[in-house]
């Protein structure tokens, strides 16, 4: 694990490594795919990355979930993307959408998986955590979690679960664990305690973070 003084520097730290990662990837091939987390924390860190020297035309960014809303919400991820890093320099990416007006995430799921799937392999992927050990939108207890988990998943599945207040639409297993380089990002001592207890347990049925643990993901945290 990555230990940070700061907030600050964790935000700025996981950025100049992002960017590093994604200036190697457009040294070898045309375009780059990145995607990062929704939710609290990531903010900062888009803010900084947004701000970063790279040929943003060449890279595209979606999202590892999104909840099931219009992006007037302001639990929307995209709408976060959007005030934070689809802004600046980073404005010229490509956004790949992971949201679609519909009665139910059933209804867009094939049209998504379509673009979705055409800028996979995702070569840079940052990921956020809940308290309780779920990772994009893969939640313990949610009603898809086995088919998110399966080696052979489809990239996108709709996702329900206790934790969460609304539908999502979610990467699954084989598309994180295979991101070229992956990353965790976290902060304060809740999350920490909960990354304890998911290396701590059996598999990432009961902590669906492991799927990034085990895939050898480097943790990024401060207090
Ligand atoms: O709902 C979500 O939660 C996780 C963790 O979010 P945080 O607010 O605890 O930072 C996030 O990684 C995911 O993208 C988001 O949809």
């Amino acid at each position: 694990m990555i230990r940070y003084e700061t907030r600050k520097d964790l935000m700025t730290g996981l950025a100049a490594q992002v960017m590093g990662e994604l200036t190697a990837v457009l040294d070898q091939k045309p375009h780059a795919t990145l995607a990062v987390p929704g939710g609290t924390t990531p903010g900062p860190f888009l803010q900084a990355l947004s701000e970063a020297p790279l040929d943003w035309a060449r890279i595209r960014v979606m999202l590892t979930d999104e909840r099931f809303v219009p992006e007037s919400s302001d639990r929307s991820n995209t709408r976060l993307l959007r005030k934070t890093l689809l802004v600046g320099r980073a404005a010229k990416a490509t956004l790949v959408p992971f949201y679609k007006e519909a009665d139910a995430p059933e209804d867009v799921l094939g049209a998504l998986s379509e673009v979705i799937t055409e800028a996979l392999p995702l070569d840079v992927c940052v990921l956020g955590m809940g308290a309780d050990m779920h990772t994009a939108s893969i939640f313990p207890g949610a009603d898809r979690l086995q088919d998110a988990l399966a080696e052979d998943a489809p990239p996108l599945v709709p996702m329900r679960a206790p934790g969460a207040p609304e539908p999502r639409l979610t990467l699954t297993a084989p598309v994180l664990a295979t991101a070229r380089h992956l990353h965790i990002l976290i902060q304060g001592d809740e999350k920490a305690e909960a990354l304890d207890q998911a290396r701590a347990a059996a598999s990432p049925v009961e902590a669906p973070v492991r799927i990034a643990l085990d895939a050898g993901a480097r943790i990024h945290w401060a207090p």
